[in-house]
């Protein structure tokens, strides 16, 4: 059977960047236009020229794609012609081989939003669309508000789509601009839009999150006829975001009927780049990647109840819809009070510890960590502290020092220039082979702020180890989370830690107390000693 194209159309760069918060330099775009190149879409909508001086930077040094750069805008306002439309003319002048214009096709918007005429509107869409046709650009067309347009008017929605196919659009983008039209809805009318003669291979569909339902109303739209879909990478986008491109691709390309029906510029070599490429916009984004997000979050094939890592071991295929590694992803069996033995036993060989089946001390570990998560722990995501625990229990864990005292304290008081300014200080003191040593660090950055008690503990932890120190020099703590949570009857803190090194492993630890301090200091203990454990270091 012969695969139908369909079509992908990014707006990562336009509607992504129309996210609360998010605001990409000119040299972000154009990493991130890379990325997507590398994937394979077809479409890059690198922004508004004109519109913003970023966008207008980006589109003057447009990088080089095999994807079609696209620029974008909308159509030119009534009472003018498109050749004297200052807006348009930016526009176009980005000079990129295809534009997309977004204009009206619900009538209360021509009427309310831009108080023009029905008929002006379909003049401007027509003249718009012509004049870049004229221009020898591969014109598309966003029919703002498409769908409930339709509902309202469905002669009127139907007449701006024919108004942009005649003057020579090559997409028709369906759009559910307000995203609140669900997936039965789309279809319907997506197939009403082609039996009223619009061909199916001229249209496309752009949708947004607002009822959670973005991906489902793009593959409503494709099953009923449409071949480009709009989205964004992780559904960034105007409010609750656009369709996620990077979960539809999984679909259309692993799940039926999509995977035998279409044939995408994603090819089988890129799609095991998707969970790098999710993460790196996270990363630009200084953002926590969502880890429950489909196909590419670290919890996405995470195994965390007994039943399921037991069926797991013998089959992975008993709990995961497609295999982790087709996306660029992998497989966690994490140890919680969920947990069994086969949870256990899958961890410790990833930690390269082998244990019998039938040794009994797998029976006292499971206890210790459902005790513990009682008392407020939790191993799922602190696997390294989990390792060390392990590792006690079956005798593995050498007693590389030990720590005799520790204090922090917090001082606010006037500096020499009779500011109020705040200082933390740690004294750490730790006996290694019979020798005492302490360490003293104040907590301040650069520009001389005081970065908290935490941070001082953390540094005179690390600061003198003696024979251990050059094995966690390379040791740098990322992430620090402090949650209120129970222990048995009483409120407690757990803090979980994530540190790295320069071989870009990371790692993370957890303390817990009713103090917070001793809290973080359980978890920097367990992070440095998971380091000495891994790198070999001597008891
Ligand atoms: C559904 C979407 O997401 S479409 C994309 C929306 N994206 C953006 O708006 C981000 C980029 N936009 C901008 O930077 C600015 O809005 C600009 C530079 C484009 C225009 O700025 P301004 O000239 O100051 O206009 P402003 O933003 O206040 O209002 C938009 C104007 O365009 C008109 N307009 C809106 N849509 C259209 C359209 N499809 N065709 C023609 N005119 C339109 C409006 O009626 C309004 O004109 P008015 O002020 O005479 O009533
Ligand atoms: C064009 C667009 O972004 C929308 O209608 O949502």
């Amino acid at each position: 059977m012969t695969r139908e194209r369909l079509y992908l159309y990014d707006t990562t760069l336009r509607d992504g960047q129309q996210t609360q918060g998010v605001q990409f330099s000119t040299a972000e775009k154009v990493q991130i236009a890379r990325a997507l190149d590398e994937l394979g879409v077809d479409y890059i909508e690198g922004g508004w020229p004109g519109a913003n001086p970023t966008d207008s930077e980006f589109f003057a040094e447009t990088p080089s794609t095999r994807a079609t750069m696209t620029a974008f805008g909308m159509t030119k306002r009534a009472g003018r012609s498109a050749e004297n439309d200052e807006v348009l003319a930016a526009v176009t002048n980005a000079g990129t081989p295809a534009v997309c214009l977004v204009g009206k096709s619900h009538d209360f918007h021509v009427e309310t939003a831009l108080g023009i005429t029905l008929d002006e509107n379909l003049e401007n869409i027509e003249r718009s669309i012509a004049h870049l046709v004229a221009e020898g650009r591969e014109a598309l067309f966003d029919a703002e508000h498409f769908f409930d347009g339709y509902k309202a008017n469905p002669g009127y929605a139907l007449a701006c789509a024919r108004a942009a196919l005649d003057a020579g659009a090559r997409w028709v983008v369906l759009c559910d601009t307000n995203g609140g039209t669900l997936p039965s809805e789309v279809g319907r009318i997506t197939a009403e839009v082609i039996a009223a003669g619009i061909p199916g291979d001229r249209l496309g569909i752009h949708t947004h999150n607002d009822t959670e339902n973005a991906v489902a109303n793009s593959l409503a739209a494709v099953e009923a006829g449409a071949r480009q879909i709009q989205g964004t990478l992780n559904g960034l986008g105007e409010r609750c975001g656009n369709a996620n491109l990077v979960s539809l691709i999984g679909t259309l390309r692993l799940k039926e009927p999509f995977a035998s029906m279409f044939e995408l510029g994603v090819a089988d070599d890129a799609l095991p780049r998707l969970t790098r490429l999710s993460r790196l916009l996270d990363d630009i984004l200084n953002r926590v990647p969502n880890k429950h997000a489909a196909y590419v979050g670290a919890s996405a094939f995470a195994h965390k109840a007994g039943l399921h890592a037991s069926a797991i071991l013998k089959d992975p295929t008993t709990y995961e819809h497609v295999d982790p590694a087709s996306v660029g992803n992998s497989r966690i069996v994490p140890m919680s009070n969920q947990a069994g033995q086969s949870n256990l036993r899958k961890r410790l060989v990833e930690a390269g510890i082998e244990v019998d089946r039938d040794d009994k001390r797998l029976a006292r570990i499971l206890d210790d960590i459902k005790d513990r998560e009682d008392q407020g722990y939790s191993y799922d995501t602190a696997q390294a502290s989990f390792e060390l625990l392990a590792r006690r229990a079956l005798g593995l864990l050498p007693d590389f020092f030990e720590v005799k005292r520790y204090r922090v304290t917090v001082e606010r008081r006037k500096n020499k220039r009779n500011r109020m300014v705040t200082l933390s200080e740690a004294v750490v003191v730790v006996k290694i082979g019979g020798e005492k040593m302490m360490s003293v660090s104040e907590s301040m950055d650069e520009s001389g702020n005081d970065q908290g008690p935490i941070n001082a503990l953390a540094t005179a932890l690390a600061k003198d180890l003696g024979p251990y120190q050059s094995y966690i020099d390379d040791m740098r703590l990322v992430d620090f989370k402090v949650r209120i949570t129970a222990g048995g009857t009483e409120a407690v803190t757990r803090v979980i830690i994530d540190s790295e090194d320069s071989a870009g492993r990371r790692w993370s630890t957890v303390g817990v107390s009713p103090n917070i301090v001793d809290a973080s200091f359980e978890a920097l203990l367990d992070a440095i000693t998971w380091k000495l454990v891994r790198d070999g270091a001597p008891a």
